[in-house]
């Protein structure tokens, strides 16, 4: 073989193996959100880094320090940092639906995560003509999976506008935007009227709230007298252990990782539903068995993390991505070790269901 012919043939192989590792496997898992177009929310390129340290020293220090009065207004705005951080990453390696569901043999991820959110429309009884609310909904992915399945107008609320704006691009491309409604703003003073929503939901969301009251308490209003609300919430199980140390860093780390000021036992979520008012109708954590372990898919993603770390540093070195990308997504492979190690040991859970009614008043004579 000619010179010029060996040059010319590794050139397009080289262009090809380009192309094939950030095109095709930059589409990590669902096609549409590719490595080369992650961005940082709404933050600027070159205050990323700086964006992320601050994240980063709010949320590790101990967790009675950020549930202080003083700092519980700002959390908030940090969990909204914290989601123009990590929201491409997620749709890139994650999908649509920011949130676990258990495995189900014989099902993809994908349908194991749409059972997972048609089981919360069918719980609260959504069907067309209802209203009802989706409490952090993200960019989406559950919204639109209950609308389709159940023919009701979701309305979602994020805290973060980024999200609002991908939630709604979205919902236009789904054919949904007639049934799926975005609004922006805060779960803890929502800027809708009392008794306005026929059911309400939310998956994997509240967790965020550093008093779980403040946020039923604005669920219970919103809803209708009757209307029911169902929830899966990120809790300790019974199994775990204060004094073991193990176990203390595995929930510092989801902790830190996740945005949370402090997760809460498993106990804890019905005494506060009734504190508000909610009459508890079921209580279960969908992880226990018969249930598939719900962070197989995080430790089955290990080639999947490594192929990524790369791809990440690469657009970082190009100055594609912003150059805090990469110590995003080396938080974000810590935090899902700290994840699995939750499931294995199974002192966490992120599936604990709760369904409450808002009771009917009785009738005044
Ligand atoms: C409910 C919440 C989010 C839950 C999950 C959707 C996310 C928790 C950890 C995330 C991830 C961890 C590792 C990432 C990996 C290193 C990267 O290459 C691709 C994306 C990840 C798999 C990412 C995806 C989303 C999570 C599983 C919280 C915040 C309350
Ligand atoms: C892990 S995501 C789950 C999103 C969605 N439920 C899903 O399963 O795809 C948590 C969501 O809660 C939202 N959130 C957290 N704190 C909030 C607050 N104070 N007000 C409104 N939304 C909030 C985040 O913006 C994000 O959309």
């Amino acid at each position: 073989m000619e010179v010029s012919t060996a040059m010319l043939t590794a050139a397009v192989v080289g262009a090809a193996l380009v192309y094939w590792f950030f095109w095709v496997m930059g589409a990590a898992e669902v096609k549409g959100k590719r490595a080369v177009n992650l961005k940082m929310g709404s933050i600027t390129h070159d205050k990323v880094q700086d964006k992320y340290k601050q994240y980063w020293s709010f949320f590790r220090r101990p967790k009675e320090d950020i549930a202080a009065a003083s700092d519980e207004n700002k959390v908030p705005a940090f969990v909204d940092t914290f989601y123009n951080l990590v929201t491409d990453i997620y749709e890139w390696g994650w999908g649509q639906s920011f949130h676990f569901s258990p495995s189900v043999p014989g099902l993809s991820h994908r349908d194991a995560t749409r059972l997972h959110e048609e089981r919360v429309a069918d719980l609260i009884g959504a069907r067309p003509g209802h209203r009802v609310i989706d409490v952090g909904c993200g960019v989406g992915g559950p919204m639109r999976a209950i609308a389709a399945h159940s023919g009701a107008n979701v309305v979602g609320i994020t805290i973060n506008e980024y999200q609002v704006a991908r939630a709604r691009a979205h919902n236009r491309k789904a054919g949904l935007d007639n049934l799926c409604e975005v609004v922006c703003g805060n779960f803890l003073e929502m800027p809708f009227a009392d008794a306005s929503f026929d059911g309400a939901y939310s998956i994997e969301a509240t967790c965020h709230a550093p008093r779980l009251e403040d946020v039923y308490r604005e669920i219970f209003r919103v809803l209708k007298p009757g209307g029911l609300y169902v929830s899966y919430e990120w809790v300790t199980t019974g199994l775990y252990q204060a004094g073991n140390p193990a176990h203390v860093e595995t929930i510092r780390g989801i902790e830190h990782g996740d945005a949370l000021p402090g997760l809460r036992a498993q106990h804890e979520i019905s005494e506060v539903a009734r504190s508000v008012g909610f009459e508890v109708v079921e209580e279960r954590d969908l992880a226990l068995p018969p249930a598939g372990p719900w962070w197989t898919r995080l430790k089955m993603g290990r080639i999947a993390y490594w192929r990524n770390h790369l791809l990440v540093s690469a657009l970082a070195a190009l100055r594609i991505a912003p150059k805090g990308v990469v110590d995003v997504h080396e938080m974000l492979y810590e935090t899902a070790r700290h994840l699995s190690d939750g499931g294995d040991t199974g002192i966490f859970t992120p599936m604990h269901l709760i369904l409450c009614q808002k009771p009917i008043p009785p009738p005044l004579n």
